[in-house]
């Protein structure tokens, strides 16, 4: 099986394959070049490749120096080896490896992270910039050619009726046209390779920051979330080649104005007064132009989460009779949002114009003046011509700048919100070191706990204080509302405790890997949401080394098979957006195998059986009972014939536990009215 698909040389396993046939088996290894005594014993069990195409799985080192093997060509004993004697067989490569489950987000991706977002990443493609950057000098260079081309065929050739030069210059300024062509295929090309590159690793680096934000700030409304990645787009457009190539052009005009001062000395100060002119228009649009682009990112941010809502909600919008309510939100906020755009879309283009403008008018002025010096004999015919043509020359970029403006405030806004997404606060830290703990006993321990939610004023839990040993089997009841959910969230590390300390086996959780932790915790949420995809795919999500047997066994004991065995589909069955082409119960059952996949120590089971019948549930438990021997177990539960799984009980209440016992007295107590729940 390990092997089954691979392209075998002669079927047999070559070192380059063994990293995809060990996946296969769940391990993630390398082969490496490495001598005896650089194996660590903390990298054992290691494959050892010997001479002559045979291996050895290395177990340990004895305390002589003397190593610990299996062969493959023994019966499967162990054998120890002398380590001089197996210096002299191995092959000097061995292969490491260790189990896929290990989930690290730096590891084994494509995309490479960085530190700093912005910066780090434009970093990452420092050659193109400069390539490009070198080829725009190249540009810019032969863009003086086309002037000086003509200032002396007016100057020179005309006057002598030298036909030699004229081809002589004629072939020159077409050869540097060509090299011109190929210097803009390569600067875009760059630009093109630096904007995908960027692009790549701002998305990469945003979804791995998204994915592992604290659930304590996750965004209010998912839309707008959803809009301000969108807007990612304008900073991708600002970086994209063509504005790049303005930026990377403007330093070139003081070299252009340069040679404007050289041929038609006070001539220069044309473009230069042009220049300052346009850049104090620009500067006083900023103001209004800015405003308008904040008020109408934040409007389209509003427009996107109302059509979320509303998709996502369209049974409550119809069955509500909201219809009308939801379309005039719609229209009043897409009628803003449409009078905004066309403000934006007036104030650059006023801006462009007027630069455009000053533009034109200076090359008027240019020609005005320049005859005026060819009448005092201080300039040539082609001087002027050539100044002409380097003045228009010089203010291009200043143009394109006029619309790289609104560029940059809209990437600057987009920077803003890309800024604050980069720097939510993550579940895992980089700097903290968790311990790491791949099997836990399953003992939960609340000292004091009080948690609020962000944003509001009552804790949901208050003063908690609660002792489970491995094993135990808790059944959690209160009224709706009074923190049982929270309780479990709490357990699997969704949301932190403001005060006071959650242990698991011991230790804090703070201190524990939340991988390892939700490893270890099987976890049935209230509110289930499958991702689109097969059934496969959600009870495998995040275990997809694990073989198909075990996730057949989880399937037959979480009541899954008894639906999927009849539909033609079977384990390929879509279960649609959020799980929704599956019932409720359906979609329990579901939850409850990728729970019991793994075989965790401990299952933390939010009402799992809510939406089921009664002959469904009665199956669930019976299969129940017989897995859960061994485990820790927490079911909060509304039914009564669901606490036949445990032994013991909490009341919870306001945030309190308010009854703890044996299920037995405090259901007793419960009838005599001994415990009063507020
Ligand atoms: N994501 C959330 N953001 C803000 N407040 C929340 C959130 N989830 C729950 N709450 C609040 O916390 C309190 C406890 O909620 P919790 O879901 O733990 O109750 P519960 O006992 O599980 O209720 P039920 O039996 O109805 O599921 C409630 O007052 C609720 O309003």
């Amino acid at each position: 099986m390990l092997t089954a698909g691979l392209p075998l040389p002669g079927q047999r396993l070559t070192p380059e394959l063994l990293p995809r046939a060990a996946a296969r088996a769940g391990l993630q290894g390398r082969v490496l070049q490495r001598k005896l005594e650089q194996i660590p014993a903390i990298a054992l069990p290691a494959l050892l490749l010997l001479k002559e195409g045979r291996c050895a799985l290395l177990l340990s080192w004895e305390e002589n120096g003397d190593a610990r093997l299996l062969l493959s060509e023994s019966d499967g004993g162990e054998v120890r080896v002398k380590r001089e004697l197996l210096a002299e067989d191995y092959s000097g490569q061995s292969f490491f490896a260790q189990p896929q489950h290990k989930f690290d987000l730096n590891h084994g991706s494509l995309i490479p992270r960085v530190s700093h977002w912005f910066r780090d990443t434009l970093k990452r493609s420092r050659w193109l910039y400069i390539d490009a950057v070198a080829a725009s000098l190249l540009i810019n260079l032969i863009g003086l050619g086309a002037p000086l081309f003509v200032m002396n065929v007016y100057d020179r050739v005309v006057p002598n009726q030298a036909a030699a030069t004229l081809w002589v210059l004629a072939i020159g300024i077409s050869g540097a046209y060509l090299f011109d062509l190929l210097l803009k295929t390569m600067r875009g090309l760059c630009l093109d390779l630096a904007g995908k590159k960027t692009d790549m690793i701002i998305s990469a680096t945003l979804f791995e920051r998204i994915v592992g934000m604290a659930m304590k700030n996750r965004p209010a409304r998912v839309g707008s979330f959803a809009q301000n990645i969108h807007e990612f787009q304008s900073l991708r457009d600002f970086l994209a080649s063509l504005t790049m190539t303005s930026v990377i052009d403007l330093p070139f005009t003081l070299l252009i104005l340069l040679v404007i001062g050289i041929l038609g000395g006070h001539l220069v100060w044309i473009p230069v007064v042009a220049f300052v002119l346009a850049m104090t228009i620009g500067w006083l649009l900023q103001k209004p132009l800015v405003e308008t682009m904040d008020r109408t990112m934040a409007l389209s941010a509003e427009r996107q989460s109302s059509l979320i809502e509303t998709l996502a909600g369209l049974d409550a919008v119809k069955v509500n009779n909201a219809e009308s309510e939801r379309q005039y939100l719609w229209e009043q906020t897409i009628g803003t949002l449409g009078r905004l755009e066309l403000r934006v879309k007036m104030l650059s283009s006023l801006s462009l114009n007027l630069t455009l403008l000053i533009q034109q008018l200076a090359g008027v002025v240019m020609i005005v003046a320049g005859v005026y010096l060819i009448i005092a004999g201080e300039l040539s015919m082609g001087g002027l011509i050539a100044c002409y043509m380097l003045n228009g020359r010089a203010l291009g970029p200043m143009t394109q700048l006029s619309g790289l403006i609104t560029r940059y405030q809209q990437a600057r806004l987009t920077m803003h919100s890309v800024n604050h997404m980069m720097e939510l606060p993550q579940e895992r830290h980089e700097d903290e070191r968790p311990l790491t703990r791949q099997t836990l006993q399953g003992a939960v321990e609340m000292r004091q706990l009080n948690f609020t939610y962000p944003n509001q004023q009552t804790p949901a839990l208050n003063n908690i204080n609660l002792i489970v040993r491995p094993g135990e089997k808790i059944g959690i009841v209160g009224r709706s509302g009074s923190g049982k959910s929270s309780l479990a969230k709490l357990i699997v590390g969704l949301y932190q405790a403001d005060s006071g300390s959650l242990l698991i086996d011991g230790v804090d959780v703070r201190q524990l890997d939340v991988s390892d932790l939700r490893h270890n915790i099987g976890y049935v949420p209230q509110d289930i949401q499958l991702l689109a995809g097969t059934l496969r795919d959600n009870l495998v999500s995040g275990a997809r080394y694990v073989e198909d047997e075990l996730v057949l066994q989880a399937a037959e004991l979480s009541g899954v098979h008894e639906f999927v065995r009849l539909h033609p589909q079977g384990y390929e069955l879509q279960v649609g957006e959020r799980g929704q082409n599956l019932s409720g119960g359906q979609r329990q059952n579901v939850a409850l195998a990728r729970a019991l996949l793994l075989d965790p120590p401990i299952l933390l089971l939010d009402e799992p059986t809510s939406s089921m019948d009664n002959t469904g549930e009665e199956r669930l438990k019976q299969r129940l009972n017989a897995v859960i021997t061994n485990k820790t177990v927490l079911l909060v539960t509304h039914r009564a014939s669901m606490l036949s799984l445990v032994d013991r009980l909490l009341i919870v209440d306001k945030g309190q536990i308010i009854a703890d016992g044996p299920k037995d007295a405090v259901m007793e107590a419960l009838k005599k009215g001994q415990i009063s729940v507020a």
